[in-house]
């Protein structure tokens, strides 16, 4: 059943990039009307469509991994609308959850404005809520996941979700975690993340791009696409020849056979060197001549640029150690080097360089090559005057080494919002070079805002340096210990669980605190806040996880005997509250979903956030163990117990995603 729908969604696939290269042959050398190609190609999308939902729903009768009820529901839908009308273009049917239990879980409002599309052409419909009838009467029955449908107002459609369901599903994440549904579209997406500079400080912008990074290609992973995460490190650039510069002033002989580089801290490094390069115009000419040296790969400058990397590599390994960040594959600007320079001459030779003069600069100064954009907006600067290259040159051969020796399908780039113009400017020359088809690589910039002190002002130390991260990270495990230790904790735990608990909590609390806001929006950086153990903070879900998974163990079952037990009974549960909370914890793949195309992960906090909180609804209401007052004997609900494990394998997996490890104790 899969491969015919994997087959025949592959074969419409392939027709219809055909007939999109047949459209773009027919434009450029005939110029023909092509309108009758694009409708046909439309057609055909919208059969893709069908298809892939098709196959999605098939794939989702396997019982092991969790089913997205949003898609299921507009599949039905659509199925249903292409029914009762048919040959409609790819009518866009919505599915969305409803806030109003008296209204259902989830409501499907397509009635109206296909009423809106319909009235003039004579289909004999007088309004919206024959519509809606009409796609109830054409909805495939026995749907297991519905229990009614019903029409309210002008023709909306409210789905009740039926209770028999609810407890499979849920018995299913508990027996087999939350596990995703294989991906009949897998991509090879790259994730570019992190990209500290060397000599320089890895700071809080690097710190989200890290944090936001990682969580997008776990999300990615979990999607079922195949990652490759590159560190885009600073490690290039006119920069180094005055690092050098100060370098050979200071350790001449030291360099011919070091192994290490006799300096600790790069930055007071680079500040002197810097210092040095803004005053001494002796100095500066040699930096340039130093630049020139290791632009050209002499062995020498290429040694003790290796040195300094070094340094910094060491340091920013730490931070991703203490994060949690694996794989992440060092490719820095230095890389793209050689292809830099065969780049340049590939758009010189096609005529796409254009002389030009630097503002201010005059004939002194030289002549730079830019790349202008078709639309004329923002160029990007290829050579500069004295002949180097620029960050534009580097990520122009970036995108050219992705798409064409990477072969990758997605690229994404979560780099700070303030260099959006920048990407866009990069891939409207890339697409202009010929690199970039946008119908086939999917790019994307996922930004982020500036981190803010308490003041509202941009993040700094008292005395206005930049925070260095390392200082931020063992601030966090300082205040994480104070406020397990005014809990008492200390006292409770061994000595490797309370540093466990204090690192888990410090590290899981500052990347929670980024990823439940939205990306887009600055947020202010607040140790006390993100250390509350009320509302929406990683210690409250860690609280809340602790405790989920200490109720089975109190009541003395044992994993074994619960999957037992799940197995071969019958499970009943019928307290509106935990229906409440089953209906929340299905709400995963949806959410994952969301998250998955808008390439944000807030949904992903604020799901585990309700699932915290009504699950505490839940047991505040519902007795997993119950002690009978008369007679003094414990009832243990094996039924509830299966409910508590499934919410936290729910939880367990949005933690993987947002790289939080939970904890046994804390
Ligand atoms: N391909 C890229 N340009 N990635 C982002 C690099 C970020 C840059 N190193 C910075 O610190 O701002």
């Amino acid at each position: 059943m899969e491969a015919k729908y994997l087959e025949k969604l592959q074969n419409v696939e392939a027709e219809a990039k055909n007939l999109g290269k047949l459209i773009e042959d027919a434009q450029d050398k005939l110029n023909e009307p092509v309108a009758k190609l694009k409708n046909e190609q439309e057609r055909l999308k919208y059969r893709v469509n069908i298809l892939k939902r098709a196959y999605e729903d098939e794939v989702g009768k396997d019982i092991r991994h969790m089913k997205n009820i949003t898609q299921m529901l507009r599949l039905y839908f659509t199925i249903a609308v292409d029914k009762a009308y048919p040959g409609l273009a790819d009518f866009p049917v919505t599915v969305t959850p409803t806030n109003n239990p008296k209204f259902g879980d989830y409501q499907c409002n397509v009635a109206p404005p296909l009423f809106a599309m319909l009235k003039g052409k004579n289909v004999g419909v007088a309004n919206p809520r024959q519509i809606a009838e009409a796609i109830i009467r054409e909805f495939p029955k026995s749907v297991d996941v519905i229990e009614k449908l019903e029409i309210a107002g002008p023709g909306f459609i409210n789905v009740f979700l039926n209770v028999e369901y609810l407890i499979e599903e849920t018995k299913t994440v508990f027996l087999h975690g939350a596990l995703p549904a294989p991906n009949p579209c897998k991509k090879r997406v790259i994730v570019d993340m992190s990209s500290p500079n060397v000599a320089k400080e890895m700071h809080v912008g690097h710190l989200r791009s890290t944090i936001i990074g990682e969580s997008i290609a776990r999300l990615m992973e979990y999607s079922g696409h195949d990652v490759l995460r590159l560190n885009h490190v600073g490690d290039w650039g006119t920069q180094f020849g005055m690092l050098i510069c100060l370098l050979q002033d200071k350790f001449k002989d030291y360099l011919k056979d070091a192994k290490q580089l006799p300096v600790s801290d790069l930055q007071t490094f680079y500040k002197e060197a810097k210092k040095l390069f803004d005053e001494d115009e002796d100095f500066k000419k040699r930096s340039y001549a130093c630049v020139v040296q290791l632009q050209s790969l002499n062995p020498e400058y290429i040694k003790a640029w290796n040195l300094i990397c070094d340094v910094s590599r060491k340091e920013f390994s730490k931070i991703y150690a203490r994060l949690d960040i694996k794989n992440l594959v060092e490719r820095g600007e230095s890389f793209y080097q050689k292809r830099m320079e065969s780049l340049v001459k590939e758009l010189e030779a096609k005529g796409l360089l254009e002389d030009d003069i630097p503002e201010g600069g005059g004939a002194l100064q030289g002549i730079r090559k830019i790349m202008h954009p078709p639309d004329k907006s923002l160029p990007l600067i290829m050579v500069k005057s004295d002949g180097g290259f620029t960050y534009d040159t580097s990520d122009m051969a970036t995108a050219k080494n992705r798409i064409e020796e990477e072969k990758a399908e997605w690229i994404i780039y979560v780099v700070d919002a303030g260099q959006g113009t920048h990407f866009q400017s990069v891939y409207k020359c890339a697409k202009r070079a010929g690199i970039w088809d946008p119908n086939r690589v999917r790019v994307d910039h996922v930004g982020f805002g500036v981190v803010l002190g308490e003041d509202k002002k941009k993040f700094k130390t008292r005395s206005g340096d930049t925070v260095k991260l390392a200082d931020l990270l063992d601030e966090g495990i300082k205040r994480a210990g104070d406020k397990l230790r005014e809990k008492g904790r200390d006292k409770e735990m061994t000595a490797e669980e309370f540093e466990a608990a204090m690192t888990s909590v410090a590290y899981s609390c500052i990347k929670y605190a980024d990823l439940s806001h939205n990306r887009n929006h600055e947020y202010v950086f607040s140790f006390d806040k993100m250390l509350e153990d009320k509302g929406n903070t990683a210690v409250y879900l860690l609280y809340a996880y602790t405790r989920i998974k200490s109720i089975a163990r109190k009541a003395g079952v044992s994993l074994e005997q619960l999957v037992e037990y799940a197995t071969k009974s019958k499970i009943s549960l019928s307290n509106p509250k935990e229906h409440k909370l089953m209906k929340t914890i299905l709400k995963f793949p949806e959410i994952i979903e969301k998250c998955g195309t808008e390439l944000v992960l807030h949904p992903i906090c604020e799901l585990l956030y309700d699932i915290a909180v009504y699950f505490s609804e839940f047991y505040d209401s519902c007795y997993c163990i119950e002690k009978d007052s008369k007679t003094g004997e414990t009832k243990i609900h094996m039924d509830r117990l299966v409910l508590c494990e499934a919410t936290a394998n729910v939880l367990k997996q949005g933690f993987e995603i947002l790289a939080i490890r939970p904890l046994h104790r804390m």
